[in-house]
């Protein structure tokens, strides 16, 4: 795809820089074994972040109906209604789904993060690359039940796997790759698994395999060699044997083929790990899957500040590690272009290490606060897109260049008229703030609206956007004055904020937030404090 496409631009980021600051979730499963839940001194044992969420996953797909087309990987987990479901018994959903809601925004719905937080799990865990589709839609009510259960039998689950879309090989071979990781824990599951009483699992979970935080074809060889502690297979209770009938059922044959052969292990797994994500409601439509950008930029913003427009942000050159002259070349409104050099700011990781991304900063120096330094452009000629060169190559999009939309942007004029007496860091309990946007508005570009954005949950938890229009100045800039005619509106809140406009019938957000708490107060303002703390927070996508 060609970026900006905001969308896209923000899915690509939670499922391609799986451990950069901007967008990724690959923190809570480094190392494998991590588990963020429990007593602060880390006492409770045997379980690990995870399989957690690939258990989610799975639960969560699984009340998809092939017949009716509902259900599917659509986050109807969430409601309370299904985690107090036996099926759903124990508190890896909702661990998994409190670490998943600060990824979601307007752009990643909370289906699409449970798709993401597998295939980061199964990736950096040693498992194989995972094709991801975007696109998920969160359900706005409880799926009926249908996850099997444990002491099911056979029929009901080739029946209930039939229901949800898969054969009966797909689902020895489905179960056999999600059981690679984690185990079944005494206290949701005490009929199978008694009171272990060992060191290092203080939960008393029986793993799967030996191997339970990182993919591997164990659960297969272990099983084939008869030396299995596979809890679904060597239970005390042959009832809740689930895995044992389900791994026998074609005469081992389908375990054999794993268990000699890693490599087909783990095909067969990338494969039907992306089947069982894919698998949503009808009507949803997904994405082609998502690729890297070679070359993408980020966090880029561009706001008027005084008498001239500051352009900031961050190019990664995707998969690439080596020290490269990387130069951006900016095209503005009378058909120049200004070249800078940027400098190499930081390196990100994806796939366990697999993937080595660097990062360099549109003009190499960071700011004290730690976003990158600003390129300084001319207002009047503004600028309509980027290119780059890397080690003299050009990267523009095949022809098309980086769009960069200079219609209308954020006025650094923008301050606070009451500062609040904590500096407007949020320390104090009762601090009144209020202050002004300015927005900046080219003249001659004529939006037909110019709005705040900001992301708010509707009644079920889903992100949607809070439109809140500015309003144009009452007295219309005279045509010669400047480039830029500012709109203002007044505020009282510490939300932040993109900017949004409606410029020829096509919709555009800004990528940079801004919030009051950003702000220096206006000339004469009422000054509580001296100094004042200026924080500025840039996402890759609209905002946290
Ligand atoms: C007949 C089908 C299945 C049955 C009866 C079954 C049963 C179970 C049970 C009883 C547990 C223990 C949960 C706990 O202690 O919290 C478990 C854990 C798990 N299951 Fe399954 N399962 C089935 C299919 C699957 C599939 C298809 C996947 C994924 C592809 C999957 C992935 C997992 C994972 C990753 C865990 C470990 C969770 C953790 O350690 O926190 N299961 N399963």
């Amino acid at each position: 795809y060609v970026w900006p496409s905001p969308k896209l631009d923000a899915l690509e980021a939670q499922r391609w820089d799986q451990d950069d600051t901007i967008s990724g979730v690959a923190s809570f499963v480094q190392p494998c074994s991590f588990f963020n839940f429990g007593p602060a001194d880390g006492s409770e044992t045997g379980r690990a972040n995870g399989p957690d969420w690939i258990r989610t996953a799975y639960h969560d797909m699984a009340t998809h109906n092939g017949d009716d087309g509902t259900g599917g990987l659509d986050a109807s987990i969430r409601f309370e209604e299904e985690q107090s479901r036996p099926e759903n018994a124990g508190t890896g959903f909702q661990n998994t789904l409190a670490v998943f809601v600060s990824f979601t925004s307007r752009h990643v719905s909370m289906a699409d993060m449970i798709a993401i937080g597998a295939i980061t799990a199964i990736e950096n865990c040693n498992g194989p690359q995972i094709a991801f589709r975007g696109g998920r839609v969160d359900a706005d009510a409880p799926n009926p039940p249908g996850v099997p259960e444990p002491e099911q039998d056979l029929s009901s689950h080739i029946a209930s796997f039939a229901r949800q879309g898969f054969t009966q090989t797909e689902m020895i071979s489905l179960i056999a790759c999600g059981h690679s990781f984690g185990g079944v824990e005494h206290k949701p599951f005490p009929q199978i698994v008694p009171e272990l009483n060992e060191a290092n699992n203080s939960l008393s979970v029986a793993h799967f395999d030996t191997t339970f935080s990182v993919f591997d074809n164990n659960v297969a060889t272990e099983y084939i060699a008869g030396t299995t502690q596979n809890p679904l297979v060597v239970g005390a209770n042959d009832t809740t044997n689930s895995d044992k009938r389900i791994f026998a059922s074609d005469n081992n044959a389908t375990m054999l083929s794993f268990a000699k052969s890693p490599d087909l292990f783990a095909s067969t797994c990338a494969t039907m790990f992306a089947r069982m994500l894919d698998t949503v409601p009808s009507g949803v439509e997904l994405t082609d899957v998502i690729d890297p950008l070679p070359i993408k930029p980020a966090s880029v913003a561009l706001v008027l500040d005084g008498d001239k427009l500051k352009f900031s942000g961050l190019v990664r050159l995707f998969n690439d590690t080596a020290d490269r002259t990387v130069q951006i070349l900016l095209d503005d409104r009378n058909g120049s272009t200004t070249t800078a050099t940027l400098a190499n700011d930081h390196s990100s990781s994806a796939m366990g290490g697999r993937v080595q991304s660097t990062w360099y900063a549109f003009n190499g120096t960071s700011n004290d606060d730690g976003t990158p330094g600003a390129l300084s452009l001319d207002p009047a000629a503004g600028i309509t897109r980027m290119r780059f060169t890397v080690d003299g190559k050009l990267e523009d999009q095949g022809g098309v260049g980086f769009a960069v939309q200079d219609g209308v942007v954020f006025s650094r004029s923008s301050c606070l008229t009451v500062a609040p007496a904590d500096g407007g860091d949020g320390s104090g309990s009762d601090s009144p703030i209020a202050g002004r946007f300015d927005i900046a508005v080219r003249n001659g570009v004529n939006p037909a609206r110019v709005f705040l954005e900001q992301e708010v949950q509707d009644s079920v938890n889903r992100t949607v956007v809070k439109e809140t229009d500015v309003p144009p100045p009452a007295q219309p800039a005279a045509a010669s004055a400047s480039s830029y005619s500012i709109w203002s509106i007044d505020l009282k809140d510490t939300n932040r904020y993109t900017i949004g406009a409606e410029i020829d019938g096509a919709q555009f957000s800004t990528i940079d937030t801004h919030s009051l708490t950003d702000l220096a107060p206006c000339e004469g303002a009422k000054r509580r404090r001296r100094r004042l703390e200026h924080k500025r927070k840039s996402h890759g996508y609209g905002g946290a």
